[in-house]
């Protein structure tokens, strides 16, 4: 039997995107899910999409890190998955979703995807980091040079440290290059390594940015390219919060099973 799939990348934050709208695919299967993303014995990726078809919105995506795990909200693969909905057909103009984190709105404009991110509840503020949720955990610390870092070696100390070694969270190390601009480096916890960009991570960067000051859109280089997060602010509260970016479509492959 043969297993048909898409592989795709947004900034670099890559996926092996399969169209499961007939439920073929069984989601409990973790040693598949970790061998398609295994970049030796498998296709290579950052993680797993189906695109599910779902009652009330136009598909579902049910997103799997590279270890397996069914995960939480992946940014990056909820903006391929828009593209790749847009692609078979499913939407014209403008599209909503279910994903793990809820409902999500998106359109794509200009060649770039926007998708509307849920809002974190609650932003926690310590001495020299900032912790929330954006549909994945993300703990934010800013520091100057940030390229100069061991992004594993920091990364994998915070993810693993008494706090958040049971539960894991997603960390990013942000420089703020210019009063509207950050570079990002991010270690993505079921990934257990530094990625190339990652489409929750930069969301939790631009708001922590814009609670020091920062201003809508924000501009987020990451190691993989270049996107933008912009947002309407009350006080603490966000809304409107928009991941802006590239989302492509690399090749079309077939798995045996
Ligand atoms: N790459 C993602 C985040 C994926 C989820 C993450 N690995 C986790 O387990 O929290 C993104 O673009 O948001």
């Amino acid at each position: 039997m043969k297993l048909t799939f898409y592989k795709y990348q947004g900034t670099g934050n890559d996926f092996v995107m399969i169209d499961d709208r007939n439920e073929q695919f069984d989601i409990n299967d973790q040693k598949l899910v970790e061998l398609l993303c295994h970049r030796r014995f498998g296709v290579g990726a950052d993680g797993l999409i189906l695109l599910r078809n779902h009652t009330e919105h136009d598909f579902e995506m049910v997103y799997f890190n590279a270890d397996g795990k069914v995960g939480s909200m992946c940014g990056n693969g909820g903006r391929c998955t828009v593209h790749f909905a847009h692609f078979l057909g499913l939407f014209n103009n403008s599209t909503t979703f279910w994903a793990a984190d809820g409902l999500h709105e998106a359109f794509i404009e200009d060649g770039l995807v926007h998708l509307k991110m849920n809002a974190p509840a609650e932003i926690e503020q310590g001495d020299d980091y900032f912790f929330m949720d954006t549909g994945s955990p993300h703990y934010v610390q800013f520091l100057p040079e940030v390229m100069e870092l061991d992004v594993f070696k920091e990364g994998r100390n915070i993810r693993y440290n008494d706090r958040f070694k049971a539960t894991g969270t997603n960390v990013n190390f942000v420089e703020q290059t210019a009063p509207q601009s950050l570079t990002v480096r991010t270690y993505e916890r079921g990934v257990e390594d530094e990625t190339l960009s990652c489409g929750t991570g930069v969301t939790a960067c631009a708001i922590a940015a814009s609670l020091q000051g920062a201003s809508s859109p924000v501009a987020v280089k990451v190691m993989g390219g270049q996107l933008q997060v912009s947002f309407d602010k009350e006080g603490e509260q966000y809304s409107n919060v928009f991941l802006i970016g590239p989302a492509q479509m690399v090749f079309k492959g077939e798995w045996s099973l």
